[in-house]
């Protein structure tokens, strides 16, 4: 709030405040009232009467000496300066002119003050940008580091602690048994690895049953349900591998074995590249035999006898899957195994004749490129059955064509075709029925080779002229762009949205509503 401002003046002079309120005098009431009359008698005209009412003492003047002043500079300036209000005027002005001078001094006097606080504040604004450097240097470093202890790597890790305080403890009571061991060190010793044995089986106990944590024997129990098979071609194509869904009486569902399988693949292939944790891909150390001969940078994915996939295989589904429990463990099992294929160094294309539904339209998001016959059909049919995708392609889908269409997409069930899917920029190649996987590995062909024209023995810019030289890509360089391009979703972010998906999708699957769905599908 604004305070009533007073005159002020202080006894070192005057101050800022006193000029902006000090006003010359109003004129004298006396000289006024006794001039105005006499003005008044002698018929003045108005702006006469202004200028006498300003400066009274004009009105002494007779018209001779008014003439005088008026033609003498120094007597017009003395007799100026002698008016009460100009003197007035002229003594505020001087105050004006020393209080300036005084604060322009004042100022100045804090210039170095005021430039060494600037080079302080550089200095620290220079210290702050190197410690926020080192911190984002840090969090890479502890990202990196953290990676190798996802949850499901912990898990194992743990796992295998309480193994070997198992078999500690049994070599222990091996050797107190066969005398090897004395009965006082066998108690202290058994007691304790015992006790570490217990605490880290409870451990397990409570990890395993938490949200978003996989588990390897999940994938281990879904092993057992159902038939069918999912293969792996390394050597398909120069650089492609070709990855295929094998259960040709069902549209190539996918059975909990079939989920199984492609997990095992998914694990196989990441061995192709060792890198170190900064990702110098100098470090290269191939492992994988499958590697070592074909020098994979791309893969296709594609289903047996002319149809893609017709998602979670029903008929496993209603005899094992049917539950909100289960339901999560394939979320998990399966948003790991499309995640982790996702990270690969390989560039993936889907390759899809007939039909992808359900799951196995959340399979094709899992891929780089889409690939899709004139008469292919993909659908998200998953709402139709009272969920949600819970395999991550809901996530993929929006990144792919953007939540609005997602919705769309998801929300109606309506076909992605050849051609809406290309406008949408869900599809990049459109193929005959048939020749998708051809087309597919003619679009990867692109990744493996790259023509070098030799244009010296032309030489005359006829295109006839022109030798094209098919030379093979670096594959170091390939992997590294695809693993940059693959870094942007590996953040917690995206694999927290993926949770989100599985707990969503865990909320629906095995109620009522999808049960009966599900049932009704299965006739
Ligand atoms: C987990 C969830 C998710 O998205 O996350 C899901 O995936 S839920 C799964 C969503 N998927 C579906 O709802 C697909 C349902 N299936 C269909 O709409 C259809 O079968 C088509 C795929 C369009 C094919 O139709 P078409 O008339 O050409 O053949 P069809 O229906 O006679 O199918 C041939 C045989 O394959 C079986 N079959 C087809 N899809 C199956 C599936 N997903 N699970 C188990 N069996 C399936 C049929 O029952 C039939 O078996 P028989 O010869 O013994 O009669």
């Amino acid at each position: 709030m604004s305070q009533p401002q007073e005159e002020n003046k202080s006894e070192n002079g005057p101050t800022t405040q006193s000029y902006e309120f000090r006003q010359p005098p109003p004129p004298n009431p006396q000289l006024y009232d006794r001039q105005i009359s006499t003005v008044l008698a002698t018929t003045l005209t108005p702006e006469q009467v202004v200028i006498y009412e300003e400066f009274p003492e004009i009105l002494t003047k007779s018209k001779e000496d008014l003439e005088d002043l008026l033609s003498n500079d120094v007597c017009f300036d003395s007799f100026f300066e002698s008016i009460e209000r100009i003197r007035h005027t002229l003594a505020v002005r001087d105050e004006m002119r020393v209080g300036n001078e005084t604060s322009a001094k004042e100022t100045l006097s804090q210039e170095n003050e005021l430039n060494q606080l600037r080079q302080h504040v550089q200095e620290q604004e220079n210290a702050l940008i190197k410690l926020n450097s080192t911190i984002q240097e840090k969090l890479k470093l502890q990202q990196n580091a953290l990676q190798r202890f996802s949850p499901s790597v912990l898990l194992t890790k743990l796992k295998s602690g309480v193994q070997q305080s198992d078999e500690l403890s049994e070599q222990m009571a091996s050797s107190f048994l066969s005398g090897e061991l004395e009965t006082d060190q066998f108690i202290k010793h058994f007691r304790e690895i015992r006790k570490v044995f217990h605490l880290r089986n409870a451990k397990v106990e409570i990890v395993k049953n938490k949200p978003g944590i996989l588990d390897d024997s999940i994938r281990e129990e879904l092993r057992k349900l159902g038939h069918g098979s999912v293969t792996f071609d390394p050597k398909y194509s120069r650089g492609i591998g070709l990855l295929t869904l094998q259960n040709p009486e069902r549209h190539n569902a996918l059975s909990g074995k079939m989920m199984a399988e492609l997990s095992d693949i998914v694990d196989k292939l990441e061995n192709i590249v060792k890198f170190d944790t900064n990702g110098n891909l100098n470090n290269v150390n191939i492992v994988n035999e499958l590697d070592k001969e074909n020098n994979l940078i791309g893969i296709i994915v594609t289903g047996s006898r002319n149809t893609f996939c017709s998602g979670l295989d029903l008929s496993v589904a209603k005899d094992h899957i049917l539950t909100p429990e289960n339901g999560k463990k394939m979320s998990l099992l399966m948003q790991d195994t499309l995640f982790r294929f996702g990270q690969l160094p390989l560039i993936s294309v889907a390759a899809v004749e007939g039909h992808a539904l359900g799951g196995g339209a959340e399979l094709v998001t899992a891929c780089d490129f889409r690939c899709i016959s004139e008469t292919s059909k993909i659908r998200f049919v998953q709402v139709k059955m009272s969920v949600i995708p819970g395999w991550g392609g809901g996530k993929r889908l929006i990144d792919i064509v953007g939540g609005v269409n997602a919705l769309k997409i998801m929300g109606t069930s309506d076909p992605i075709t050849a051609q809406n899917g290309l406008e949408l920029g869900f599809v990049d190649v459109i193929a005959p029925h048939g020749e998708c996987v051809n087309r597919a590995r003619e679009f990867l062909n692109r990744y493996v080779y790259f023509s070098e024209r030799d244009e010296r023995k032309g030489g005359n810019g006829n295109d006839d002229n022109i030798n094209e030289n098919k030379k093979i890509n670096s594959v170091k360089a390939v992997r590294g762009l695809k693993l940059l391009i693959s870094r942007t979703k590996n953040s917690e972010e995206y694999k927290n949205f993926l949770l989100y998906e599985h707990e969503l999708f865990g909320s629906l699957w095995g109620q009522k509503e999808n049960v009966d769905a599900v049932l009704k599908t299965r006739k």
